[in-house]
């Protein structure tokens, strides 16, 4: 086996515990003496044990002189949790192979100085990029204090959400509409506009045939016209926030807010402002956000450039009509010279549909 090899084991464990270690990223270690694995570990949970711990702990005594190979730098800061960096000293670990440094102003470099300080070999790179696309999701917010956006819609080939009737289910298949799931279960919140609640009813809960996270659910509702008898009302099995404007009715609020697993978020605005909110939901610690649309509030994203990653799903399907809906709702661009720019990052089959992802051009 490669040095390679052993971090593709470290990515692959580090990439089975992604979207459960919100607010921590999620990290793979493996150690390894005389060419045999001796311990291997995740990090499972933000507060628990980090990958390298459980790693070490595996390895036991035999970790002296042992090389280890983890996916982010080990840190070295006093969080929920020891320091990592100085574990691996402790242990007498020979080499640490080190896929990408940290960002987080509490680590950055801090762990690797430490270690060679020590006498330890690191090494920085190997699986670098793989672990760059893992973490780009904390990198953005260890930086930006926000959550990571992905906006997903589901489109006819003609571009349409519904027909000109308001019609719209389903439009994608039983495979495509899984693999949602997957991702409402990798997210820490979920967020569609009251529109979409009026309309759909959704229960924006996460159903997977093992189970899965549910996100926390966000309804964008400025004036509180939500219902009481709607899913993610009655529902209290999942938390829900209600976003309002400042002049929603204090009635409405007083009538929702006594419900358990329920929060109004009034906003100090008449009009919900999303880049405001994304930095209250960052406090709250939310590293994800999925946004389920409907139209008007992706149009809101768009408007503030205020996400990082777009899924379409497209279904083999045609249902034409003038006033049929399209997935970006609001007044538009002018000119098709002032288009977002995106750059498309895969592009894959899923059943019948194709899945199409893209993140937001930076600058
Ligand atoms: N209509 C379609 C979609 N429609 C998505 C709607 O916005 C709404 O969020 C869902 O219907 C939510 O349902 P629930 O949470 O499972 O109860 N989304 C899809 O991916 N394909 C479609 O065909
Ligand atoms: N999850 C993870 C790391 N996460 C790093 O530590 C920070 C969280 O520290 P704490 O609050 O103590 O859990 C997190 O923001 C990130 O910078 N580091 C590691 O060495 N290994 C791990 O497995
Ligand atoms: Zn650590």
């Amino acid at each position: 086996m490669l040095a390679e090899d052993y971090m593709d084991l470290a990515l692959r464990l580090a990439k089975s515990v992604d979207g459960q270690t919100s607010p921590n990223p999620p990290v793979g270690a493996v150690v390894v003496k005389d060419g045999r694995i001796i311990g291997m570990g995740a990090h499972l949970k933000a507060g628990t044990a980090h990958a390298e711990v459980h790693a070490l702990e595996m390895a036991g005594d035999e970790a002296m002189g042992s090389d280890l190979y983890v996916t982010l730098e080990p840190c070295s800061h006093f969080g929920k949790t020891p320091p990592c960096a100085d574990l691996v000293v402790e242990k007498g670990i020979k080499k640490v192979w080190i896929a990408t440094t940290d960002p987080n102003p509490l680590v950055a470099g801090k762990g690797i100085e430490k270690m060679r300080k020590a006498g330890i070999e690191v090494e920085v790179g190997i699986g670098g990029q793989e672990a760059k696309n893992l973490y780009n999701v904390f990198f953005h917010y260890i930086q930006t204090k926000t959550p990571y956006v992905t906006i997903k819609t589901a489109i006819t080939a003609d571009g349409k959400t519904a027909t000109f009737t308001g019609s719209s289910k389903w439009i994608t298949s039983e495979q495509a509409r899984l693999d949602v799931h997957k991702l409402r279960h990798q997210n820490d919140a979920i967020l569609v506009g009251i529109n979409t609640i009026l309309k759909d009813n959704p229960l924006l809960t996460t159903r997977l045939p093992q189970g899965g996270k549910n996100p926390i659910r966000i309804v964008l509702d400025t004036h509180l016209r939500i219902p009481e008898d709607v899913h993610v009302v009655a529902d209290s099995s999942v938390k829900t926030i209600i976003v309002c404007g400042k002049n929603a009715s204090n009635e409405k609020e007083a009538l929702l807010q006594n419900r358990n697993n329920l929060t109004i978020m009034r906003q100090n605005t008449e009009t919900i402002h999303i880049p405001t909110l994304l930095e209250e939901l960052g406090q709250l610690g939310m590293m994800t956000l999925f946004v389920e649309g409907g139209a008007e509030v992706n149009a809101s994203f768009l408007k503030e450039q205020a996400f990082q990653k777009l899924i379409v799903y497209t279904a083999p399907k045609l249902v034409g009509g003038k006033t049929s809906p399209g997935p970006f709702g609001g007044e538009g661009m002018e000119l098709m010279e002032s288009a977002l720019p995106l750059q498309f990052t895969n592009v894959e089959m899923i059943g019948p549909d194709i899945k199409i992802t893209a993140i937001l051009k930076k600058g």
